[in-house]
């Protein structure tokens, strides 16, 4: 049947499926519910016989989920629902406002944009389970993040733990500073704990948790850094959970970059094994904006502010000189998030060298020819390069190549050259060889080759902490504000076991932790190809700043 080009007909109706609309002599019909391809969240219910989706409200004791205060574990027992406390809030109607609470079948697709009249038309609504495939499909969907009706944990009996691990971003403490209030506010939980410097400090035993309330972390959203402290490293699966146990904390929010959600997996898979009533919840933050799915994870769009600031000085700096080139280092290990969208977003950039896309120095395409001409035209350049980018190349024209990870490693500590050439961090991440200095000394060189009597200068500037050891910016704490106040931990309190919260379209939707981990190589394509796209640029340099 063919498509009335006339979009005004089709409504959507609440339930998701268009209203047939006769228009001249056709009928349009698009169902949504059979199209849609909905990714499954783990919920108790799937786990545990005994929990109820009743709509009535329980008087189930405080032990249904026993709190371990008196330091015994915890038991795995029954849960039933209950109303939400937001019922009785006087800052809320949420019986009086339509479309307050979330239902199940209130999706966020995974693309806003696609061409229905190309897509095969799925059998019937699917659920795609945990490893599915198929988060690209362009009619995926995920459930929408928020309040619901019915909850499944007893405020009297919740005690909730908030870790954060990995690196620094702008805005940690904001996240925590919501996650406090809202439990505090909206749900009336007394009992939250900072787990302190990452996942060690769950069992680690000179890192006491720290309790929080509201007004211990009221002006957090003002400090950079993580006040809970955070470290890389110390993934012990089994003394993490047995110490969660041991605590009787039954909902985790974990807040960190893919490691730590992958950190997260194992501790929900754990979790299971143990048949333990314990929510999981993972909240995506990095400057990397590497987490899967998401637009961007808590704390990139800070980062790339700040980076701009250090791309507007590289502009002055080459602009004040004869033949001068500005170099900018920016943080990206293994993808090119950072410099990319501060390139695109400062103007000033002539050239930005990513991970996802090989580069080289000389010949046709090379990058020297593209600076020799844009020097001629231009009289200065403005070059951004993401720390991971060019590492074999780096390696292979300095020989470390023939350097193996195992020698690597047994290098002292302080031979940041050789343990870079190969070595890890205490997550097991590569650790960069300086693509900045290398290039800064590689551009001089060939200058000084090709064109010795001329003036040239290279002003390299590497603000790698700067970026992400601010506080957020205005937009995002009241991004954090927003999304997270109200929405997020609803998910959990409902019974949901493990799952990943997350802007998207600036609503919050949730998914399986599990699809956290992918990496978002193909939206690096999309930003520098256009929307859809999933061609591979044919060269690494391109060009976007009006001469
Ligand atoms: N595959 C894994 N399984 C279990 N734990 C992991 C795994 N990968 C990393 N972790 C743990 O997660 C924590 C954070 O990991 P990592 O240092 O890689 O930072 P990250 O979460 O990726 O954040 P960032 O983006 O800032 O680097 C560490 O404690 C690390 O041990
Ligand atoms: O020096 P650290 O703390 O290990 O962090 C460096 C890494 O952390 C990040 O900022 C986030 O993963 C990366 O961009 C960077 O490679």
């Amino acid at each position: 049947m063919e498509a009335d080009p006339d979009y005004s007909h089709n409504q959507i109706n609440p339930t998701g499926t268009t209203e047939p609309k006769t228009t001249r002599n056709k009928l349009i019909y698009l169902s949504f519910s059979n199209r849609v391809k909905l990714h499954k969240l783990p919920h108790l219910t799937d786990y545990y016989a005994a929990a109820t989706t009743t709509t009535t409200t329980t008087t189930s004791s405080d032990d249904d989920l026993s709190s371990s205060s008196s330091g015994g574990f915890q038991r795995s027992s029954s849960s039933s629902s209950h109303t939400n406390p937001l019922e009785d809030n006087p800052f809320y109607q949420p019986s009086h406002s339509h479309g307050f609470y979330i239902t199940p079948s209130d999706v966020v697709l995974r693309h806003i944009v696609y061409d229905y009249q190309h897509q095969p038309s799925f059998a019937s609504a699917t659920s795609l389970d945990d490893d599915d495939d198929d988060d690209d499909a362009a009619a995926a969907a995920f459930h929408r993040g928020g309040p619901r009706r019915q909850i499944f944990f007893q405020v009297s009996s919740t005690k909730a733990a908030i870790v954060t691990c990995g690196g620094l971003c702008p805005g940690l403490n904001t996240v925590v500073r919501e996650l406090v209030l809202g439990l505090w506010d909206l749900y009336a939980v007394r009992q939250i704990f900072g787990i302190k410097a990452g996942y060690r400090g769950f069992y680690s035993k000179e890192l006491e948790p720290l309790q929080l309330n509201p007004k211990l972390v009221h002006n957090w959203h003002k400090i950079g850094g993580t006040i809970l402290q955070t470290s890389r490293g110390g993934f012990h699966l089994q003394n993490i959970v047995d110490a969660i146990q041991h605590r009787g904390y039954n909902q985790l929010y974990i807040v960190g970059g893919d490691g730590t959600m992958r950190g997260a997996v194992e501790i929900f898979h754990e979790i299971r094994r143990r048949k333990l009533n314990i929510a999981v919840t993972g909240i995506p933050k990095t400057v990397d904006n590497d987490v899967g799915i998401i637009d961007r994870s808590f704390g990139f769009q800070t980062a790339v502010e700040m980076a701009q600031q250090a791309i507007s000085a590289a502009h002055v700096e080459a602009e004040s000189a004869v033949n001068g080139i500005g170099l900018v280092k920016l943080m990206g290990r293994s993808t090119g998030h950072i410099a990319l969208h501060a390139t695109l977003s400062s103007r000033d950039v002539d050239c930005c060298i990513i991970p996802e896309i090989p580069f080289y120095l000389e010949g046709k395409g090379g990058l020297f020819e593209f600076l020799e001409k844009r020097l001629r035209e231009n009289g200065h350049a403005v070059l951004v390069v993401a720390e991971g980018a060019g590492q074999d190349y780096m390696r292979r024209r300095t020989g470390m190549d023939r350097i193996n990870e195992d020698d690597a490693q047994n290098q002292k500590q302080e031979d940041i050259s050789i343990r870079a050439a190969g070595g890890r961090d205490e997550s097991g991440n590569p650790v960069f060889l300086d693509v900045g200095q290398w290039l800064k000394s590689e551009l001089n060189k060939w200058w000084r080759r090709e064109h010795p009597n001329e003036l040239f200068t290279v002003k390299y500037i590497d603000p790698t902490y700067m970026i992400r050891a601010v506080p957020a910016n205005a937009k995002q704490i009241t991004c954090t504000a927003r999304l997270l106040r109200i929405q997020p931990f609803m998910e959990s309190w409902q019974g949901i076991l493990g799952l990943c919260l997350a802007p998207s379209m600036e609503t919050m939707h949730t998914f399986h932790l599990k699809r956290s981990q992918r990496l978002k190589m193909k939206s690096i394509l999309e930003t520098i190809n256009g929307p859809g796209s999933d061609q591979s640029p044919t060269s690494l340099i391109f060009r976007q700043r009006a001469s």
